[in-house]
């Protein structure tokens, strides 16, 4: 596996893997890997001739105060575990290769990113929409993976790429690939490494009261009483606040009613200072 550190370094080794005619599919990451990414990888390979990674904290999706300087970085073993799942080509640029000096362009999608955690982040969805429209045209990918761990962010990069016809990848070719979790049903994410192991323990109560809340709402339940119910068990289960517990379109993100087919629940809850977010089907 060649890694890259500079755009035209990038791009050379992409020309190299297209002058054998395979296709390319593009897994973007902010690294310190775990299964979900694995996972992400591993369906990319099964699509595409070539997987093409990129491990990138960017710094225009943080927020003042956020975690950008504490965010896990360990590129020697996510270099491994990429080799060993069979990735071509890794992409691993410092921040001014992305962003040099007079980077002055923005890109905002308005709508579906109003609300759960745009609402939390301002700017956050502007820097996550930048960067995947600054990725997918240096790699120019056949198709791209999203994790539905990050459901909203994936319906953010859907609409950025209908809106501006983007090509390669097309709309159609961005897959969502669905939540991987831990064996108590917490969902795997980098940001789990920043658990103590009570709040580790206690964190298991998220999917739990969200199973909870669903198992009320398909069956004809009243939503503002289970989302209330689930707020109280994750204070009594050991979380310091609920960011939103909301009932949304799956599709659009608009707020719905839970009897909708296509309603979907978003959470996102802090415990100790690390968020955490979650989603699931109602039915
Ligand atoms: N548990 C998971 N299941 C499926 N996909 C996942 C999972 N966790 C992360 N992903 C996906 O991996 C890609 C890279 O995500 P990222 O590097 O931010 O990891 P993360 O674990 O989501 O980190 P964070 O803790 O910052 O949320 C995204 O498309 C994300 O949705
Ligand atoms: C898509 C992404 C790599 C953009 O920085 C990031 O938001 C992530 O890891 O989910
Ligand atoms: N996994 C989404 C990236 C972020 O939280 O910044």
């Amino acid at each position: 596996m060649q890694t890259a550190r500079e755009l035209e370094v990038l791009r050379s080794a992409v020309a190299e893997l297209r002058s054998g005619g395979g296709t390319i599919a593009l897994v973007p990451t902010m690294g310190a890997l775990h299964e979900g990414h694995l996972t992400l990888v591993r369906q990319a390979k099964e699509a595409a001739d070539h997987v093409v990674a990129s491990i990138f904290v960017n710094p225009r999706q943080f927020g003042e105060g956020e975690d950008l300087d504490a965010y896990p970085r360990q590129l020697a073993r996510d270099s491994e575990l990429l080799e060993t799942e069979g990735t071509s080509l890794l992409w691993a640029p410092p921040p001014q290769e992305v962003y040099p000096e007079g980077y002055a362009t923005n890109i905002s999608v308005a709508v579906v990113s109003e609300g759960l955690c745009g609402g939390d982040r301002p700017g956050h969805f502007d820097g996550v929409a930048t960067v995947v429209c600054k990725l997918f045209n240096q790699v120019l990918p056949d198709m791209a993976f999203f994790g539905e761990k990050d459901w909203q962010q994936l319906a953010v990069i859907r609409r950025m790429a209908r809106d501006l016809d983007l090509s390669m990848p097309s709309v159609d070719t961005i897959h969502g690939v669905p939540i991987v979790r831990e064996a108590d049903g917490l969902a795997m994410s980098s940001r789990n490494a920043y658990l103590s192991p009570e709040q580790r323990s206690n964190a298991a109560a998220l999917p739990k009261a969200m199973k909870d809340a669903i198992a009320v709402l398909a069956g004809g339940g009243d939503t503002q009483r289970a989302l209330g119910n689930l707020r109280e068990t994750l204070k009594v289960s050991g979380f310091d606040s609920v960011d939103y517990a909301e009932v949304r379109d799956a599709d659009n993100l608009k707020p719905l009613s839970s009897d909708n087919g296509n309603a979907r629940l978003f959470v996102a809850a802090r415990i100790g200072g690390t968020r955490l977010i979650d989603n699931m089907a109602i039915r």
